[in-house]
């Protein structure tokens, strides 16, 4: 590329620039997207340039491959139900140790490495985030039965006041998903739930969340079918389908919840695909797929 046009790019992305410049972005950047050191290295540099150009990205991470690998290791079996792991004690301590002791330092090092400044915080840091045990229902020959899911939390409140004071810095805030309830436990949150909780109480513009699948899709084999654009009753009515499975739902009930706290649009993009975030803010179609209200 000779210089004018690299000069011609650079002009390309500054209506979105002036659009969003000093706006919130929540980046849920997840557990099947950090795939290989290429993809750890695009999310990071595009964070990094985001901050530079004046956005204010805030990055709540997953791990599940990750938990689930230390737990085969230790002799564990991850349990599912509804998207959610059945977390005892021993797992909440796996659980804590690959999500706060190793990928939030992993994600905050890339992150200052290409030049960032990045600070690693969990919802246990500054009250972040107050949980509750999360009851959990399932439906056994008509009936409504409860499930225990042991040592997991739903989001009962956020205070934002360290993260606030973090972007005012010009640092960008690494969220690890662990929540505090009222007596002191640590409950594990699902990363994608505790995003959409933090979007709307940042009062983020966007809500990105970055996985392993190009978006929603008609079909999962089938990436023609890809949604660019949808809404929140057909997400509703295609969950309702069996069209949207697994780790997918909570990625829609935290849309849902952002949606109506007060974030513009949420985005599921392909982590895997060089760049997708920039993709994603400063082309004029974006990527991925688009859910609005
Ligand atoms: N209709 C659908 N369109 C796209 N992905 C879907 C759909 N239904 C289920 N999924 C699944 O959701 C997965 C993404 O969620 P998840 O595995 O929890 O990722 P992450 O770790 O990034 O949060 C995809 O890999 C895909 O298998
Ligand atoms: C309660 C619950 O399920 N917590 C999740 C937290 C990590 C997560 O959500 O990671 P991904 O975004 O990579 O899926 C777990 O233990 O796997």
């Amino acid at each position: 590329m000779d210089d004018y046009s690299k000069a011609e790019v650079l002009m390309e992305a500054l209506p979105y620039i002036c659009k969003f410049h000093g706006q919130k972005f929540l980046i849920k950047y997840g557990g099947h997207a950090m795939v290989n050191e290429d993809a750890k290295n695009w999310v990071a540099k595009d964070l990094v340039l985001l901050k530079y150009v004046g956005m204010n990205p805030i990055v709540v991470h997953g791990g599940g491959p990750e938990i689930n690998n230390a737990m085969k290791k230790m002799g564990k079996t991850p349990e599912f139900i509804h998207g959610l792991r059945v977390t005892d004690q021993e797992t909440l301590d796996i659980v804590k140790m690959v999500l706060i002791g190793k990928i939030n330092g992993d994600i905050v090092s890339k992150l200052e490495k290409y030049g960032g400044k990045a600070v690693g915080l969990s919802g246990k840091s500054g009250h972040l985030i107050k949980a509750k045990k999360k009851l959990q229902y399932l439906l056994k020959d008509s009936q409504k039965i409860e499930v225990d899911l042991g040592m997991v939390g739903e989001v009962s409140h956020i205070d934002t006041k360290l993260v606030d004071l973090l972007v005012e810095e010009n640092y960008i805030p690494v969220i690890s998903p662990i929540g505090v309830d009222e007596y002191g436990n640590d409950l594990n949150l699902n990363a994608d739930i505790a995003a959409g909780d933090i979007a709307g109480a940042t009062g983020s513009k966007k809500l990105i969340m970055v996985t392993d699948v190009d978006g929603i899709m008609e079909d999962i084999n089938d990436p023609s079918t890809l949604h660019k654009k949808v809404n929140v009753e057909k997400l509703e009515m295609m969950i309702e389908q069996g069209i949207i499975q697994g780790g997918m739902i909570p990625k829609i009930e935290a849309a849902i919840n952002a949606l109506n706290k007060g974030v513009d649009s949420v985005h599921i993009i392909n982590g895997r695909i060089p760049h997708a975030i920039l993709l994603e803010i400063f082309t004029e179609t974006g990527i991925g797929t688009m859910i609005v209200k």
